[in-house]
């Protein structure tokens, strides 16, 4: 009832219409704009959208896209939260009217997993600008900052989803940035891991430009994983990753899970990115699919026999898409086989992957075949982006690939392709070894000829400049070996990373003065090895970061060879205070999801009362607090500290450990947390930040005027709240102000770093 084609409701339009008038990003792409004459004749020529949804499918890109979002389910928290967006606490965020009109509940998309995935029937402007959906907007920001839920386009969610990745892969992202796809690989690799276990595969995000390597940092951060690396590196020559030390015999890792999300047109992203709409023409396809062609190849070398990777783009250009797979197929001879993965992702409409497509000149006339390529043009189009021949049909199942239009449930349009390693590539050294055992018998003459150097065995030390002199056309790679009967050439010695500046990753020794202090202030267990630790100057160790062991071995081969960016949790701060003198650092929020279980010391079990105090106030004394808080933080000495709300048969509610890092001063407590961190921990907590901020303050106000009338006014407590502690995160923090502040001296604020 009331519901348009692609689940959107009635008013759905009307809103979209009213948001689109006058803003400055409406005004340029108003819905008129939103047109191309070729990208019609284009799409309209390849036959996969029907004749009959063509009307809809076109008038569905010029809408913008609703608000989507994942729920981030490898947090003990995630079910807590499910049932606030499920419940009261979310229709109270929607409890408002935009033209007169209810805002949508959201919808639960029914191909994600676990009821994880969710979508909102408005569009992300709507939700940013308008003032009926500040209350949603903040609760979306603060779960997004701190990781518990994941804003993301629903159809990009599709290809983490299908790579199936289990805790003890070895996953790489090859075109990674800015990090929505690795973030679900991350989770995925935290949520199969045993219960209090640390995954112990890893997930390596590159991407080949070094500002967007940048902005994952930020988006990993969020997950607190120290499972995760971020690399610099151009994926058509992805390096191999060294597994061991010893330089005659090198050996390397091949990946069990591959994510090839490569750079593409886009064109199923004209409902977010308007300006698609007037850059699209028919040669991007074109242009982009020889670079694509060597990603996949790169990424099918580097991939593990048994092992699976998934292709992607956000384009429905044929070109970017089957054209690629089935070259890697013609190539691969057999090697590769595209896998059927639909059973995964039930409910989602798709079209099914095509075995004929059409080639357009830029000016819009149709190619039938490479033979037609007119003389002029010979550049322009390379062979490969044409169909198969109807022989290679047969055997390639192109069918098996995915066409997500945007018609069929109100998305973006996507292309997803899941293949599979079955064996060796043919050329690569396994193969040839594999057929020099079978050959030598038979054929002396043909197992010489394998004795050549193989492509995935090309130096692994040579940069990527000299890997790329050493390419051929259609991805593959030669290079010359030493010819045969000559003596193998001595391995050489690693190369310096060119242009690479970022300060070393410098791990603790056990000898390390910082880390006993550490270690028996925390009563840390052994599994938080001190080798574990990471800094990232020479100068001081301000921040240690904490790295799982797979990553400590990944970084310990491979310091010379990979372009690291990124790695590990920030797990203490170094904050002395004369208070603590038997400990320089504190621990920070960013650990506690790894941490916890290490931590034997230093932790203070609090009620869900004490906690809503300790997260809304700003330094409560500890007097305000429960007898049972009281008499633990009276048996502690002052320092770094954990609050942790754990459900019990007296307070169940909420069903999940509540744990925030804290401070014991003197005479008060305080709680380090950024204004999201404590926003979400109120949400657990069944507050609300903003409400109890209001309620103290008008409280404040009304003692002040009180005593401001018997002329009785506290200096004191005016100049306190005026000097308020200069924290980290106090430009995010809305605190409430308690009646007086106290361990403002205990920590020295200048030495401590942002936890946001
Ligand atoms: C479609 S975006 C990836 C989106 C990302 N997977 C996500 O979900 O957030 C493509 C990325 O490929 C990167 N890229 C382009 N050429 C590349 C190459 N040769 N090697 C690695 N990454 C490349 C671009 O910088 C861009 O960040």
């Amino acid at each position: 009832m009331g519901k348009r084609k692609g689940g959107k409701d009635k008013h759905y339009y009307k809103r979209e219409k009213k948001f689109n008038r006058g803003s400055k990003v409406g005004e340029a792409y108003d819905l008129g704009k939103r047109d191309n004459e070729l990208f019609a004749k284009f799409y309209k020529g390849q036959g996969f959208v029907p004749e009959d949804e063509w009307n809809n499918f076109y008038e569905t890109l010029k809408t913008t896209l609703p608000v989507t979002f994942r729920i981030t389910g490898y947090k003990s928290q995630s079910e807590e939260l499910l049932k606030n967006i499920k419940g009261k606490f979310f229709s109270n965020l929607l409890d408002e009217k935009v033209d007169g009109e209810a805002l949508p509940p959201p919808k639960q998309l029914p191909w994600y997993p676990n009821e994880l995935g969710w979508q909102l029937d408005l569009s992300r402007k709507v939700v940013r600008s308008s003032e009926q959906c500040s209350k949603l907007h903040d609760f979306l920001v603060a779960e997004t900052e701190c990781g518990s839920i994941s804003r993301q386009e629903a159809v990009s969610m599709i290809p983490p989803l299908v790579l199936d990745v289990q805790s003890h892969h070895k996953v790489l992202d090859m075109c990674a940035a800015p990090g929505s796809k690795t973030a679900q690989l991350i989770e995925y690799l935290h949520s199969t891991a045993p219960a209090g276990e640390l995954p112990t595969g890893y997930v390596i995000a590159n991407d080949t430009d070094n500002k967007r390597c940048y902005l994952m940092v930020h988006q990993v951060k969020r997950l607190q994983s120290p499972c995760c690396v971020i690399v610099n590196h151009d994926g058509t020559f992805f390096p191999k990753i060294r597994t061991n030390s010893d330089e005659s015999n090198p050996e390397y890792q091949l990946f069990d899970r591959i994510l090839c999300d490569v750079p593409c047109s886009g064109d199923g992203t004209m409902r977010k990115n308007f300006d698609v709409w007037n850059k699209w023409h028919p040669l991007q396809g074109a242009n982009l699919h020889g670079l694509q062609c060597k990603i996949l190849r790169r990424g099918c070398q580097l991939l593990a026999v048994g092992g699976r990777i998934v292709y992607s783009t956000c384009s429905l250009n044929p070109e970017e898409d089957e054209a690629v797979i089935a070259e890697m197929l013609r190539t691969s001879e057999g090697a590769m086989e595209l896998v059927d993965v639909k059973d995964m992702l039930p409910g989602l409409k798709f079209t099914k992957g095509v075995s004929t497509w059409k080639v357009m000149t830029r000016a819009g006339e149709w190619i039938e075949s490479a033979s037609e390529i007119p003389a002029p043009m010979q550049t322009q189009f390379k062979h490969t982006i044409f169909p198969p021949k109807p022989e290679e049909v047969e055997t390639f199942h192109l069918d098996r690939c995915m066409r997500i239009l945007p018609h069929h449930q109100d998305t973006g349009g996507f292309f997803v392709a899941v293949l599979q390693k079955v064996t060796h590539l043919p050329g690569s050294k396994e193969a040839k070894s594999e057929a020099t055992a079978t050959q030598t018998s038979e054929d002396p003459n043909k197992a010489e000829e394998s004795k050549k150097e193989s492509t995935e065995n090309q130096d692994e030390t040579a940069t990527e400049e000299q890997q790329a002199n050493s390419e051929t056309n259609n991805g593959r790679e030669k290079r010359k070996g030493p010819a045969s009967g000559e003596e193998p050439r001595p391995p050489k010695k690693p190369k310096k990373l060119h242009g690479y500046k970022e300060d070393p990753f410098l791990f603790m020794e056990e000898t390390d003065p910082a880390w006993k202090p550490i270690q028996s202030f925390f009563g840390l267990t052994e599994s938080c090895a001190v080798n574990q630790i990471l800094f990232r100057s020479m100068q001081g160790k301000r921040s240690l970061y904490f790295v799982s062991k797979a990553v400590r071995e990944l970084t310990r081969f491979n310091e010379d060879r990979i372009r690291f960016i990124n790695m590990g949790v920030k797990a203490f701060s170094r904050s002395p205070s004369p208070l603590v003198p038997e400990c320089d650092f504190r621990i920070t929020q960013e650990c506690l999801g790894t941490l916890l279980n290490n931590i034997t010391k230093r932790k203070v079990y609090i009620s869900k009362q004490d906690a809503i105090i300790v997260i809304s106030q700003e330094n409560p004394f500890i007097g305000k607090l429960s007898e049972e808080s009281q008499a633990q933080l009276h048996a502690m000495t002052p320092g770094s500290c954990v609050f942790l709300f754990t459900p019990s048969e007296k307070e169940p509610s909420p069903n999940c450990e509540v744990c925030f890092c804290g401070w014991r001063g003197k005479n008060s407590v305080r709680c380090f947390g950024s204004r999201s961190e404590r926003a979400h921990a109120l949400m657990l907590l069944g507050e609300d930040l903003k409400e109890i901020n209001k309620k103290v303050e008008a409280e404040r106000k009304a003692k002040l005027l009180a005593l401001e009338a018997q002329g009785d006014v506290d200096k004191e407590l005016k100049e306190d709240n005026d000097s308020m502690p200069v924290d980290d995160n106090d430009e995010q923090i809305d605190f409430v102000e308690s009646d007086k502040v106290d361990g403002v001296d205990e920590v020295n604020m200048d030495e401590v770093e942002s936890t946001v």
